[in-house]
């Protein structure tokens, strides 16, 4: 019976013994699994204690609380690394009603990883897993999804996993840049057009929701689509058929909606700024996407990761840099952090990124937040001078010392001292 499972399972008793596995589920791992013998979390984790003890939910005690079928996103140990599984776990009882094992199906989430590789979302926060989760409840079905989050969070990156993870990842995945779009670009390009509905219409031309046949259409920032398009949006969605300007027949859609707004739309809607029945035709399965703030544990995993899949694979952040990165705010997010890990692997002079090599907006927040400097917004330079003069003044111990307290080499501490003719009182 479990082998007709065409996802990895296994079914394991109360003491997490596998007591039948299937040979997905035996691809999966480089352990030998041992029927009788071999525990769930010694294969997936492998580890000798089941992952409650290691501070991780575990499903198998979940289902025993409640009863009732759990999931839960787990990272385990694979034979392609570590790689994100969405575990669903099933209680199996007997004609008494008793619970005699449990039933465990794996999805494997190919878009995502909690190390560094190319092309994929990386992190390992518990937000993070629980976007995974509903991304991949998201991808098994038809749904419309709403994605939801500040600029630079991932939307266009999760749009596309839930078309990869789709029954539709053969078929074009389409994206619709809303913003800026007047009305008649907004029907042309989505519509099409035949030879000369308008001057310039030398020839037809296909529309991009006829482009994404069969696949997805991602509608980047919907909240920019201005009021009178969103009747015409509305109708195409309600019935899946429109017409190219200057044509006459109708044309039949097939395509799965993805939206992304990092406008709060029910808000709009509330405004009158956004149509409540086109919401919730495209809102048929938010999913919200963190803030880099409210995912700073994954900082030191993502800055790793631009530095290994971007020109310097042999740099890395001292500690003091890494938390100046999580104390920042990240209005831009991963967008940001991308390029403040690029910009400062180019200023630091060896392998060791310092917090002086970060850019002017993350220290400004930091000499903002410090009572020690002025309230006056002055050049960063002078503000850099003005705080190594004084501290000079002050310091007993040697340059090394010095230089290790400000996070910088002791090479840069005398090349700022010369630059800004500044004595230590020591030396
Ligand atoms: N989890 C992640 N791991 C690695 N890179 C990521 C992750 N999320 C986003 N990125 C990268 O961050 C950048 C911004 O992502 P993306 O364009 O998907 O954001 P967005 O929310 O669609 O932005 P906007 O609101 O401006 O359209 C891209 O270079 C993307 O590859």
């Amino acid at each position: 019976m479990i082998n007709a499972i065409d996802k990895p399972a296994i079914f394991i008793t109360h003491d997490y013994v596998i007591q039948a596995v299937n040979d997905a589920y035996r691809e999966t791992y480089d352990i030998e699994v041992i029927v009788g013998t071999s525990t769930c979390h010694a294969i997936s984790h492998r580890s000798d204690a089941p992952c409650d003890k290691h501070g991780e939910d575990c499903p198998l005690s979940q289902c025993q609380k409640t009863q009732r079928p759990s999931s839960v996103v787990h990272i385990h140990n694979t034979n392609d690394g570590k790689s994100y599984c969405d575990i669903l776990m099933k209680p199996v009882r007997d004609e008494d009603g008793m619970t005699i094992g449990f039933l465990e199906i794996l999805d494997r989430i190919s878009y995502a990883a909690a190390d560094s590789q190319r092309n994929k979302m990386i992190g390992s926060s518990d937000a993070f897993k629980q976007m995974l989760n509903r991304i991949n409840r998201a991808a098994q079905s038809e749904i419309a999804v709403l994605l939801q989050g500040e600029t630079g969070a991932g939307k266009e990156l999760v749009a596309q996993a839930v078309h990869e993870s789709s029954r539709r990842k053969e078929k074009p995945f389409v994206v619709i840049e809303c913003t800026g779009l007047n009305e008649s670009l907004f029907e042309s390009e989505l519509f099409g057009y035949e030879k000369g509905a308008f001057t310039g219409a030398t020839n037809s031309k296909k529309g991009l929701i006829e482009v994404a046949n069969g696949g997805t259409v991602f509608f980047d920032e919907i909240g920019d689509v201005p009021l009178n398009m969103q009747v015409k949006l509305l109708r195409l969605l309600e019935t899946q058929c429109y017409r190219p300007v200057g044509g006459l027949k109708q044309k039949k859609a097939d395509f799965r909606l993805v939206c992304a707004s990092h406008k709060n739309l029910l808000n709009m809607v509330e405004k009158g700024e956004f149509r409540q029945d086109l919401y919730f035709r495209i809102a048929g399965f938010p999913i919200y996407l963190p803030a880099l703030r409210e995912r700073k544990e994954d900082i030191p995993l993502l800055c790793r990761h631009f530095l290994v899949t971007g020109e310097h694979r042999h740099k890395h952040f001292s500690e003091q840099a890494l938390q100046t990165l999580q104390n920042y705010a990240f209005p831009g997010n991963i967008r940001e952090l991308k390029s403040i890990v690029e910009q400062s692997a180019l200023m630091s002079n060896d392998d060791d990124i310092m917090v002086s090599d970060l850019p002017p907006q993350i220290l400004g927040m930091r000499s903002s937040e410090s009572e020690a400097i002025p309230d006056e917004v002055m050049p960063l330079e002078q503000a850099e001078q003005a705080y190594l003069e004084k501290i000079c003044k002050h310091f007993e111990g040697s340059p090394d010392e010095l230089a290790n307290k400000l996070d910088v080499s002791t090479r840069t501490l005398y090349r700022k001292l010369q630059r800004y003719n500044i004595k230590l009182k020591s030396s």
